[in-house]
């Protein structure tokens, strides 16, 4: 461990704010333990039933053997030297043993298997939940906080399904037993070592809660450290540019001493654990020898019931110290599945009518009747928009920063819902239509294309995964793709990393209109690239674009004066309102906002 870890400025951490959503320790739920045990349902034929069989069998032998050993080999068999009955224990207590390891070897892999299925269920309906929430819910989230809930979370409640819940039943079952055999053998004996029930009392609430707490602190700063890591690694680039390494480096050595030192208390606190466990045990024993012994002199109490009670005495810590355990797994489990269930509690609010009907073979009209929209309570992002896009035409939607493109074409694929107004495609209100049938009509290509692992093919076919690898080549040859794909080292078989960084800003533009052309829309939505390219990508980008928009409607987020030039029609907005509207030539000579913008904005004028 580095020497200066106490010297970092606490200071150098303050940029970085991480929200945790961790809490330690919430109160107990019943009804959320239920929801939570639901998804032992699927197990309950065979998985479920099959543990808790070889639970109760090891359990059962556990609890036989000591009497067995005690009472019977000791008392009867060696006190009345009879041989053919210690023969007799001897190999029915060999015969337990080999039963018990079978079934404990049976119990350890079915409850495995049972805890990992639960685990891989409830991760899967929670990422098939997730997949399906409206833009909204990732507003207002960070892509880190919701990985350290399909990962983290779900991984702290794997330990509760794979032991816990079946421990407790075992758990339960021998420390019944334990107490009713403790209590047959000797009522008095068993009374004089409960003496160290108060310690194991303390042992198992207070310490252990202690302990819980600091292990909870260990793991938030642990998500604390992956989610920095995180953002370093996303932000390198950034970082580099801007020379701030050694800032960076601080805030990590920031949030690493910080786990290091959650971690030292944890690890501090544990320690005291197995000694005071012991120190219990010393106790008990030591009462259970001289109390015992006076027993057995007194006559009370046989050699062989005093070696069977030692035994269930040594046994009689660990279902307590286990029932310690599974509550601070059920209490981690508590606070871990509420913040799962509020993501799983959460409803699209693109809502589907029960009777919405499929949006099929539309020409691709487009009118916004009177819309209203805002993203949150305190402002408009668009304010009393009236606009018709005709079938086939391609519009240009121009303004400020901020001032709603984005947003009109947002409504356009339904990613929200307007908050006044109506949207339609072909006259037909889009809170009509199932999402999934709209959506099948629009592409969508931003400005940043977002290219998914895999090979330059799949990434290609991503909206129409059937399309064979013909269609896929013909798609890239007419967009002018193919001939920077047939240079990569395998053609259209190059495995491109996630968000194709080894792919030029033109490249990928090309790869993504070349998938939205494979998808075969109805409707385009082009966020136009910003970022400035060479003359030759931007003709063949231009060139490319044409093909793409040929025959569709296409609604352009425009950037750049060429398209905005070749635009049947321009909507000029501001504020979220429609300021002008008209193609190129009617605005300029109009002389309004549109003039003024080309003017100011795109510093072209004297190229015209
Ligand atoms: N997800 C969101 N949540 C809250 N407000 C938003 C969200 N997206 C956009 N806004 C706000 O809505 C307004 C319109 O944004 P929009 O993205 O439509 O602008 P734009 O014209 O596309 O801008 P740009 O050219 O910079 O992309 C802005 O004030 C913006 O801050």
């Amino acid at each position: 461990m580095s020497k200066n870890k106490s010297k970092v400025n606490k200071n150098a951490l303050s940029r970085f704010h991480y929200s945790t959503d961790q809490v330690i320790d919430k109160p107990f739920n019943w009804e959320q333990l239920w929801r939570l045990l639901t998804y032992l349902k699927p197990y309950s034929k065979k998985l479920l039933p099959l543990s808790i069989v070889t639970v109760l069998i090891t359990t059962a032998i556990r609890l036989i053997i000591p009497i067995l050993i005690g009472v019977y080999t000791l008392d009867k068999a060696i006190r009345q030297k009879d041989g053919t009955l210690l023969f007799t224990l001897v190999g029915i207590i060999a015969g337990l043993y080999v039963i018990n390891y079978i079934a404990n070897v049976l119990r350890i892999r079915w409850m495995n298997e049972l805890g990992q299925g639960v685990i891989y269920d409830l991760r899967k309906h929670l990422f098939s939940h997730v997949q399906w929430l409206s833009h909204r819910f990732f507003d207002q989230r960070s892509a880190g906080s919701i990985l350290v809930r399909i990962m983290n979370d779900i991984n702290s409640l794997q330990e509760l399904f794979t032991n816990g819940v079946i421990n407790l039943l075992m758990d339960i079952i021998l420390l019944a037993g334990i107490i009713v055999i403790l209590f047959t053998l000797s009522p008095e004996l068993t009374l004089a070592v409960m003496v160290i029930l108060p310690i194991m009392f303390f042992i198992s609430t207070s310490l252990r809660k202690n302990i819980r707490r600091s292990w909870q602190d260990v793991r938030i700063k642990q998500a604390k450290l992956n989610s920095h890591l995180n953002e370093s690694i996303q932000g390198i680039r950034v970082t580099q540019s801007f020379t701030q390494e050694q800032e960076n480096m601080a805030f990590f050595d920031g949030v690493n001493t910080e786990t290091f030192d959650s971690w030292k208390t944890a690890t501090k606190k544990n320690a005291m654990f197995r000694p005071m466990v012991e120190l219990t045990n010393a106790v008990g024993t030591a009462v259970l020898i001289w109390y015992g012994v006076h027993l057995i002199q007194g006559g009370s109490l046989e050699l062989g019931e005093f070696v069977s009670f030692a035994f269930y005495l040594g046994m009689f810590w660990e279902p307590i110290s286990r029932l310690g355990q599974v509550y601070n797994q059920l209490l981690i489990g508590m606070a871990s599945s509420e913040r799962i269930f509020e993501f799983l509690d959460e409803q699209p609010i693109v809502d589907e009518k029960h009777d919405a009907m499929n949006l099929d073979d539309i020409k691709g009209r487009i009118q916004f009747e009177n819309v209203e929209f805002s993203y949150d309570a305190n402002r408009k992002a668009l304010k009393n928009i009236d606009l018709e896009m005709k079938a086939g035409q391609t519009v240009a939607l121009v303004g400020h920063t901020g001032s709603g493109k984005t947003t009109i074409a947002n409504l356009i694929s339904r990613f929200y819902d307007p908050t006044k107004g109506e949207v339609k495609i072909d006259g037909i209100n889009l809170r009509d239509v199932t999402v999934s049938s709209l959506r099948n009509q629009i592409s969508i290509v931003l400005q940043d294309t977002f290219i998914f692992s895999g090979t330059i093919k799949d990434n290609i076919r991503f909206g129409r995964p059937d399309a064979s690898d013909e269609e896929v080549r013909k798609a890239a040859e007419a967009i002018g793709a193919n001939e920077f794909i047939e240079k990569l080292s395998g053609g259209y078989d190059t495995e491109v990393e996630e968000r194709g960084n080894v792919l030029s800003v033109g490249e990928r533009q090309l790869l993504s209109f070349a998938r939205a052309l494979l998808a075969n829309p109805r409707i385009i939505i082009l966020d136009e690239a910003t970022a400035s390219i060479d003359t030759e990508t931007e003709v063949k980008i231009q060139n490319a674009l044409k093909k793409l928009l040929a025959g569709r409607t296409a609604i352009i987020i425009a950037h750049r004066l060429s398209t905005i030039r070749e635009s049947d029609n321009i909507f000029v907005l501001e504020n979220g309102k429609i300021k002008e509207s008209g193609n190129h030539d009617e605005l300029m000579d109009q002389e309004g906002d549109y003039y003024e913008l080309v003017k100011s904005q795109f510093k072209m004028l004297e190229a015209m």
